[in-house]
């Protein structure tokens, strides 16, 4: 699916924040990616919807080398990966609803209304459907995210510190989803420095956890 072969990435030259990371994310299985603050989470999740071209070794996704790729190619590659960014920015003009449906509309598609709301009542937010993005709590911000990323059906989503500001129960209700898009057939990976969040999550799924140690990418043990 998507492959880190022996890729690095640095922001200033000569200084590789990330290094030597293979990665093969298995198609279908949930990923967590974990390491404390500034460690390089959200830097390797760019890597991986082709945001950010390694400086060093190689990026695949879906068989293609990322560093070959046109604007065409990057495009095509970006709506088989739907992204939870850990600052979610909607158009607050817009309601929840037409902002869950940007992807489609941007792209020049048709919205099945009868699929949004379907998705916007997976995502507990029918109700919130004609609403405004600044009257939306934390955790309905997030589950708004969340149906953006996942309208254009995407093979895989990764979500970056997903329940970065949410509370424990609302924490839980948000992995829930993600726990059900990953038994619908998604491969997901969630980035979090939240341990407690990966060992509640993993009694419900198993869970491959992957570690940012030292600028390198480890295999966490199976305390976690
Ligand atoms: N655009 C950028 N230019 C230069 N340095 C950057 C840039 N983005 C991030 N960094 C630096 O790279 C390092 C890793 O940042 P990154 O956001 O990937 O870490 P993270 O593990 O996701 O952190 P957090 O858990 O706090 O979100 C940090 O030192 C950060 O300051």
């Amino acid at each position: 699916m998507i492959e880190l072969q022996d890729a690095g990435f640095g922001y200033h030259e000569g200084a590789e924040l990330l290094s030597n990371m293979t990665l093969s994310l298995q198609k279908g299985m949930f990923h967590f990616l974990t390491g404390p603050s500034g460690a390089g989470k959200t830097t390797l999740l760019r890597l991986l919807y082709a945001d950010l071209l390694p400086t060093s070794g190689r990026v695949i996704a879906f068989g293609q080398d990322l560093r070959g790729l046109g604007r065409d190619d990057i495009a095509g590659l970006r709506r088989r990966v739907g992204v939870v960014h850990q600052d979610t920015q909607f158009l607050d003009h817009l309601p929840v609803a037409e902002n869950v449906a940007l992807p489609l509309t941007v792209s020049g598609h048709a919205v099945d209304m009868t699929a949004l709301r379907d998705l916007l009542g997976w995502v507990q937010l029918g109700p919130q459907a004609r609403a405004l993005p600044p009257s939306l709590s934390g955790g309905e911000r997030q589950r708004a995210a969340l149906a953006r990323a996942v309208i254009l059906s995407p093979d895989l989503v990764l979500a970056d510190e997903p329940t970065g500001n949410l509370d424990w129960d609302m924490s839980m209700r948000l992995m829930q989803l993600l726990i059900e898009l990953n038994k619908s057939g998604k491969t997901v990976l969630v980035a979090t420095h939240d341990l407690n969040l990966i060992r509640a999550a993993k009694a419900q799924v198993a869970a491959r956890v992957l570690r940012i140690a030292n600028g390198g990418l480890q295999l966490a043990g199976a305390d976690l």
